[in-house]
């Protein structure tokens, strides 16, 4: 994910550093060393925090001494609370966001939640930081941010998942794979830039607009959530991811 970020950071003013013992590629004009020794008692306005969340308690509090002052740590990582992150970096200012792995191409959807000792200047930068990977929803409580993991940030795993299956009925239809996908993906996204459009109608008058009385697509329907079991499946599938936070907490 954090290499996602970079990819749209990168064209920003900032200067960067990137630290990672496996020493994965990073774009032009991004400094990368792979073992923290290298940056010594080097000070940075900004931490970032894109490990997962299990390594945090062994890595992050290696880093306390390269916090410069008035500077904070802005953490990706799903669960870990920023009390929790914000006492391991020596009661650092901590803002927590919540990233979506569109932001590799500029299209994600990021959440972010000021913790303790954020001042509106972390706040500001923070915004700024995570829009440049697509939009963003600032949001007041930790528990709120758990949520927009459970619906957004995990939820581009769960659309690649609904479209492989997708794609997979369709091969069952007698289409190749590459047919399946493309079809699949055109039917997608072209029904997701129609509800995207300014004024567009509501998603059940989209879906009604195609639903023709008696026809394929009330056949279809019926089958897909008639007896409601793709709603009841959704709602667990978010009610999982949220209750997965809340243990990594
Ligand atoms: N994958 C996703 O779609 C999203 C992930 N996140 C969060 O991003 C964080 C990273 O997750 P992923 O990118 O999926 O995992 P990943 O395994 O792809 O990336 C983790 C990176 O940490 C590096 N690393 C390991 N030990 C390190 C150390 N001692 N010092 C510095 N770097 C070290 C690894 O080499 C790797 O490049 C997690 O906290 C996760 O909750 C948040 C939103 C979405
Ligand atoms: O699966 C995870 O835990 C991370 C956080 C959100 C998306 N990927």
């Amino acid at each position: 994910m954090g290499s996602a970020l970079l990819s749209q950071w990168v064209n920003g003013p900032e200067a960067i550093t990137v630290v990672d013992p496996a020493g994965s590629d990073v774009p032009d004009g991004v400094a990368l060393v792979t073992d923290r020794s290298e940056i010594a008692d080097d000070q940075f306005d900004c931490i970032i925090a894109a490990v997962k969340p299990q390594l945090i308690d062994d890595i992050l509090a290696d880093y306390v001494s390269n916090l410069a002052a008035g500077g904070y740590v802005l953490s990706i990582a799903a669960g870990y609370s920023a009390a929790r992150l914000s006492k391991l970096m020596g009661d650092a200012p901590v803002i927590r966001t919540m990233p979506n792995l569109p932001a590799a191409i500029g299209r994600g959807v990021s959440g972010i939640c000021p913790g303790p000792h954020a001042n509106d200047d972390h706040l500001a930068h923070a915004q700024d930081f995570m829009s440049r990977a697509g939009s963003t929803v600032t949001v007041d409580s930790e528990d709120k941010l758990d949520r927009v993991t459970a619906v957004a940030g995990s939820g581009p795993g769960y659309v690649f998942e609904i479209a492989r299956a997708y794609a997979e009925a369709a091969m069952k239809q007698d289409f190749t794979e590459d047919e399946a996908r493309e079809m699949v993906l055109g039917t997608i996204g072209g029904a997701i830039a129609m509800a995207s459009e300014p004024g567009a109608p509501s998603l059940e008058e989209l879906r009604n607009s195609v639903t023709s009385k008696a026809g394929t697509t009330a056949a279809g329907l019926d089958a897909l959530n008639g007896d409601g079991g793709l709603s009841t499946r959704l709602h667990d599938t978010l009610q999982a991811a949220y209750d997965r936070a809340v243990e990594l907490r």
